[in-house]
C-alpha cells in the first residue's frame, strides 16, 4: 500500500482539542477519482489561469421537493464530511488521470505541483443538520475555499447527497403514511441499483424511520437491526416427514408427531363447531409438505418462529398449519412469532388470518383445558407481515380498507425510489473572490440566490416551523420576538411579517480545513445515525399537517430578507442588460 492510500485507512485522529479528522467513506469507492472528468478540465483550466486559488463559494440545494410532496429529509452529510476529510489524488489516481485523452493537451506541472498535493485544509463548509426536514433553494450545505478545489468537490458531494436525502425522504413518507405503531422492515437489496444502492437504502432508509433491514451487510457496517423471515424456496423445499432430522423440541420427543395430531385436533374442533363459520374457516386436507417445512423450520428456531404462508392457499393451508405448529410450539413451552403473507389481497387475507385465529381459539375452548389455555391469546399474539410491491399508495389503500398487519416489509418501491428516481440536487457557484455572482435562467427556478447566505427557521407560538428565510452575510440575524419581513425570493407580491417565537440557525460550520477538521462539538452533538433518525421523527412532529400530507400539500414557506430580495433583484437587472428594440 503506497503511504497516501494508508492515510485514508487511519481512523478518525485528533488534529487539536477542537477539530477532528474523519475515516474514509464507507464506500471506498468515494475517492477524489470518482467525479466527472469536466471536474478535472475546470480544475486545469483554473490552474492554468492562475484562478484555481481565488475564493470561491458554492452552495448545494434542491429546487423541488420530490414524490410530489412538499418536504424533503435531508441526509448524507456525515458521508460528504468523511470525504472531504480524505479528498487526495493517491498517486495511482494522478497516474490513470495524466493518461487519459483529455489530459493529452494538460501541462504535467498540473498534476506534479498541483493535483497531486491538493486536499480540504483550505475548505470551510456549513452544512444543516443530517436528518433535517427541508426545503427548496435553501442551501443544504456550502462550501468555501480555493476555486479549484471547491470545483473538483461537486460531483462526490452531490452524489453522496442526493441518494441518501432521496432515499430518507421516501423512508419517511412510508412511516407517515403508516403511522409510528407499525414495524417497517426494508426488504430492497436484491433489487437495489448495485451493491452501493443496496446499502445505501439500508442505511437511509433506517434513517428515515424503517425499524430494520433484511440486509445483513448494512447491519454489520451501520448497526442497523436485522430482521427477517423466510423465502417460498423453504416451503418448496420440503415434502417429506423424512425430511426432517432431529425432532425434539424441549420436553417434546417428536415435534412432527405432535403438529400433526394438533392440527387433526384444530380441524376437528373447527367443523364441529356449531358457530355460524364463515366459509373461510372451513379447511379440510392442508397441504402437507408445507406443514412439514413449517415443522423444519419451528425445529430450527423454536424462540422466534415465523412462517411464510401463502405458498400454496394462505386461508386453506397455511393458516390451519401455521396454527397448528404455533400451538404445538406452545405445548412445548416456546412462544412463536407470527406470520408473513407475500401476496393476494393483504387487506382481507390479513383479516381474514386475524378471525381465523379469533376462531381457533373459540373452537379449542371448548375442547377442554388443555386445548383452551394453548390457544388462549394466539390471535392476539400473531404478528401478521406483508410484503409485496408494498408502496406509500398500498399503505394509504390499506389504511383506508382496514387490515389487521402489524409489520409491512417493503423492497423495490423504496429502494429503487420508483415515485422519483433521483432528487435534482445542484451546486451552484454564489460567490467568487467575495463577489457575489448569480445564475440566470429562462426558469425562474434556475435562477439562484447570489452570495453567501445565513439561513434561518423561524418558529411559531406552537412550536411549528412557519418560514425559512435566507439573509445576506453582513445582515443582523432575527430575533426572538422581533418582526422581520419576509419575501418570496422571486414573487413581488407575496411577503409577510413573521414574529417568530423561536429562531433555529440552519447552516452550521461542519467542516473547518485551516482549523483542522470537523469542529468537535458538531461531530458529538451532530453526526450520527441513531441521532440522525431521532431528528427526522421529532422534525416530522413539528412540521404543519397539511406540508405533509399525500394529496395536495401546502407549500412550505421559503423566503429571502428585504436586502437579499433588492439585492438578488438588482444583480439579475445588472446582469440582463436590457435589449434595444427596432
Ligand atoms: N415564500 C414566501 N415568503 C414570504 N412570504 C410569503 C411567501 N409565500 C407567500 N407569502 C405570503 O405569506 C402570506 C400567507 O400566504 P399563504 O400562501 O400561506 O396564504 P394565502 O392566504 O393562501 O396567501 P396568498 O393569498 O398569497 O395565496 C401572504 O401574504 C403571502 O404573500
Ligand atoms: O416486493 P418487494 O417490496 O420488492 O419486497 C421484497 C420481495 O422480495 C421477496 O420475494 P421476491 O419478490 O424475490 O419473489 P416473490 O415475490 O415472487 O416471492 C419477498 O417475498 C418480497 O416479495
Ligand atoms: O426476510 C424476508 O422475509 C425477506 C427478505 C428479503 C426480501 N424479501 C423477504
Ligand atoms: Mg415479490
Amino acid at each position: 500500500m503506497v503511504s497516501d492510500e494508508r492515510d485514508r485507512d487511519d481512523d478518525v485522529h485528533s488534529q487539536d482539542q477542537q477539530h477532528i479528522k474523519l475515516p474514509p467513506c464507507s464506500n471506498n469507492l468515494a475517492t477524489a477519482l470518482l467525479t466527472d472528468a469536466y471536474q478535472i478540465t475546470m480544475a486545469y483550466a483554473y490552474w492554468k489561469n492562475n484562478t484555481h486559488e481565488r475564493t470561491a463559494s458554492f452552495d448545494l440545494l434542491f429546487r423541488k421537493n420530490p414524490f410530489g410532496g412538499e418536504f424533503t429529509i435531508f441526509c448524507g452529510l456525515e458521508e460528504s464530511l468523511k470525504f472531504v476529510s480524505n479528498f487526495k489524488f493517491t498517486r495511482q489516481d494522478v497516474k490513470y488521470l495524466r493518461e487519459c485523452d483529455f489530459a493529452k493537451e494538460m501541462d504535467p506541472r498540473f498534476f506534479d505541483e498541483y493535483l497531486s498535493s491538493v486536499d480540504c485544509s483550505k475548505i470551510t463548509i456549513e452544512g444543516i443538520k443530517e436528518g433535517t426536514v427541508v426545503f427548496p433553494r435553501v442551501p443544504l450545505i456550502h462550501v468555501s475555499g480555493p476555486l479549484g478545489v471547491t470545483q473538483l468537490l461537486e460531483t462526490t458531494l452531490l452524489t453522496l447527497i442526493n441518494y441518501a436525502s432521496l432515499v430518507a425522504t421516501n423512508a419517511a413518507r412510508h412511516r407517515l403514511t403508516c403511522g409510528d405503531e407499525a414495524q417497517l422492515l426494508e426488504f430492497g437489496l436484491r433489487r437495489a441499483q448495485g451493491v452501493d444502492g443496496g446499502v445505501s437504502a439500508s442505511r437511509y432508509a433506517y434513517v428515515g424511520g424503517f425499524d430494520a433491514t433484511s440486509n445483513c451487510e448494512a447491519g454489520r457496517q451501520f448497526g442497523i437491526p436485522v430482521r427477517g423471515t423466510h423465502a417460498h424456496s423453504f416451503v418448496q423445499a420440503h415434502s417429506k416427514w423424512d425430511d426432517i432430522h432431529g425432532r425434539k423440541v424441549g420436553e417434546c420427543e417428536d415435534f412432527c408427531k405432535e403438529a400433526r395430531e394438533m392440527l387433526k385436533e384444530l380441524r376437528e374442533a373447527m367443523v364441529s363447531s356449531d358457530s355460524n363459520n364463515s366459509a373461510a374457516y372451513q379447511f379440510g386436507e392442508t397441504n402437507e409438505s408445507e406443514l412439514i417445512s413449517f415443522c423444519a423450520y419451528a425445529i430450527a428456531f423454536p424462540n422466534s418462529f415465523l412462517a411464510l404462508i401463502d405458498t400454496y392457499d394462505t386461508l386453506k393451508s397455511g393458516t390451519p398449519n401455521y396454527v397448528a405448529v404455533a400451538l404445538t410450539l406452545k405445548k412445548c413451552g416456546f412462544q412463536p412469532v407470527g406470520v408473513r403473507i407475500d401476496s393476494g389481497d393483504l387487506s382481507y387475507l390479513s383479516l381474514m388470518i386475524r378471525e381465523f385465529m379469533i376462531e381457533a381459539e373459540k373452537c379449542l375452548e371448548r375442547r377442554g383445558k388443555h386445548f383452551s389455555l394453548l390457544a388462549k391469546g394466539l390471535a392476539a399474539e400473531t404478528k401478521i407481515t406483508a410484503s409485496n410491491d408494498i408502496n406509500e399508495t398500498v399503505l394509504r389503500e390499506l389504511k383506508q380498507s382496514g387490515h389487521s398487519i402489524d409489520a409491512f416489509g417493503i423492497g423495490t418501491h423504496l429502494v429503487t425510489c420508483m415515485a422519483q428516481p433521483a432528487l435534482g440536487c445542484v451546486y451552484k457557484l454564489v460567490e467568487i473572490d467575495k463577489t457575489p455572482r448569480i445564475k440566470l435562467s429562462e426558469d425562474v427556478e434556475k435562477v439562484t440566490i447570489p452570495g453567501k447566505k445565513k439561513c434561518y427557521r423561524l418558529y411559531g407560538k406552537i412550536g411549528e416551523p412557519i418560514v425559512d428565510v435566507m439573509l445576506r452575510e453582513d445582515e443582523k440575524e432575527p430575533k426572538v420576538g422581533e418582526r422581520v419581513l419576509c419575501r418570496h425570493p422571486f414573487l413581488e407580491g407575496k411577503r409577510a411579517f413573521v414574529t417568530p417565537a423561536k429562531v433555529e440557525k440552519l447552516l452550521l460550520v461542519c467542516w473547518d480545513g485551516e482549523k483542522g477538521g470537523c469542529p468537535r462539538k458538531f461531530y458529538e452533538e451532530s453526526v450520527g445515525l441513531e441521532k440522525s433518525r431521532l431528528r427526522v421523527k421529532e422534525q416530522v412532529k413539528l412540521m404543519r399537517a397539511d406540508h405533509l400530507r399525500y394529496t395536495n400539500p401546502t407549500p412550505y414557506k421559503v423566503s429571502v430578507s428585504g436586502d437579499l430580495y433588492q439585492f438578488t433583484h438588482q444583480l439579475w437587472l445588472d446582469n440582463l442588460p436590457a435589449r434595444e428594440l427596432t
